[in-house]
């Protein structure tokens, strides 16, 4: 699948580059092109991957280039008022290689949060391709503004893409480096993952797939609205001594069984969203690896099982042959989730903080209260 990326904000930026960097990694095609959208300047400078002409500063009337301080609704309003610099450089990608649109955002801050849902609002608005949103979750320790921003991002952010495809950063692998040294690897590790997915269909011709996942699976299982988790396995491989030194053929007298085996990992596992998988109403299997181990019956059995384990009839799959690898990974799209704990409490917090900030404002300013809090106490979409 060929993506046009368009990362928003901080988080939305630098995960955008380790998709990049993945992509250039490994020779795949996967990004047709590439932007990076902010409010602050300081952000764009950070990055490296995306050409200068290729990072958008929006706002700058507003904030002039200092970003809009967890601001979502200042976000949402400046994408309103500048979104035809984003629209211009989009029109300037070549759209006959695009098969879809996937904006990247973390959700809890500001330029994120609130400018990517308007975007993905334009973009649909203008072309005929899918429009994805990946949605980055705070982590429960970040406080009650971010959860504020994410819980009504969220909720504008599924309103306006094709499918929501969501990493909550409490699910990333804890370590003792630093913070930014923890987003780094979580990052390059999410583009490693995700990677597998998208590159599955775009191979060059020296490994055919026995079961191609072509950019429309991946299409027919994300499927129009909805929200997405994604899980991810893999074992290393053991192999022969090769001639000559070179790489040697695997042993393949567990194939079958490892791939059902690492299925079953990626599923029940560490989603990168938490869910209950029966509420599942698509699912998508890649199975990536060197050609020996890509045993057919194993992607066949795996496929069973995923059915049986989500209850849905709506199941595809196929591999990825990588002649060079040293391990077989198995990457699960989930679609259409919607029993998601993680997103019920991030709704509950949000609902909590606004009534709190409401009684504050009712003494103080009657005016926040009417932007935040919808007469049946729900909480507003961003716009
Ligand atoms: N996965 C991941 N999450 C990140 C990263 N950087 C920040 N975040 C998360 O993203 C959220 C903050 O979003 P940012 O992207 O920093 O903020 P912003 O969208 O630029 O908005 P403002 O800074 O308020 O203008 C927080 O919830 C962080 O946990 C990253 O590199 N990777």
């Amino acid at each position: 699948m060929r993506l046009a990326l368009i990362g928003v904000g901080q988080a939305g930026g630098k995960v955008t580059e380790a998709f990049l960097e993945y992509a250039d990694r490994t020779d795949s095609d996967i990004v047709v092109d590439a932007l990076a959208v902010n409010t602050a300047k300081a952000d764009l400078l950070g990055l490296d991957r995306i050409p200068v002409s290729k990072r958008l500063l929006i706002g700058t009337d507003r904030v002039k280039g200092h970003g809009v301080g967890a601001d979502n609704e200042l976000g949402a309003d400046i994408a309103a008022a500048d979104s035809e610099v984003v629209m211009d450089a989009v029109a300037g990608m070549p759209s006959h290689e695009i098969d879809a649109f996937l904006l990247v955002a973390g959700l809890g801050g500001g330029t994120g949060s609130g400018v990517a849902p308007y975007l993905a609002k334009e973009l649909r608005r203008r072309y005929e391709e899918p429009v994805y949103g990946l949605g980055l979750l705070p982590g429960k320790d970040e406080g009650g503004i971010y959860t504020l921003n994410a819980a009504r991002s969220f909720q504008t952010f599924v309103r306006e893409v094709d499918n929501l495809v969501v990493y909550d950063n409490d699910t990333m692998a804890s370590g003792t480096d630093s913070l930014a040294g923890g987003f780094a690897r979580a990052n390059e590790e999410l583009a490693r993952r995700f990677g597998v997915l998208f590159a599955a269909g775009e191979t060059d011709g020296s490994a055919v797939p026995e079961q191609v996942v072509d950019a429309s699976e991946i299409i027919n299982t994300l499927g129009s609205g909805g929200v997405s988790t994604f899980g991810y396995a893999s074992s290393p491989i053991e192999r022969k001594r090769g001639l000559f030194g070179g790489k040697g053929r695997p042993d393949v007298s567990d194939a079958t069984p490892r791939i059902l085996a690492l299925v079953r990992q990626a599923t029940l596992g560490r989603l990168t969203l938490p869910c209950e998988i029966t509420s599942a109403e698509r699912a998508l299997v890649v199975v990536a690896g060197p050609p020996e181990m890509l045993s057919r019956s194993g992607v066949e059995k795996a496929r069973s099982w995923l059915e049986e384990a989500t209850g849905t009839r709506e199941v595809r799959g196929g591999d990825f042959p990588v002649p060079d690898a040293d391990e077989v990974s198995a990457a699960v799209l989930l679609s259409g989730v919607s029993d998601i704990p993680r997103v019920k409490e991030l709704q509950a917090i949000a609902i909590e903080t606004q009534r709190s900030m409401r009684e504050v404002s009712e003494t103080a300013d009657d005016r926040l209260s009417d932007l935040l809090w919808s007469g049946d106490g729900e909480l507003k979409p961003l716009f």
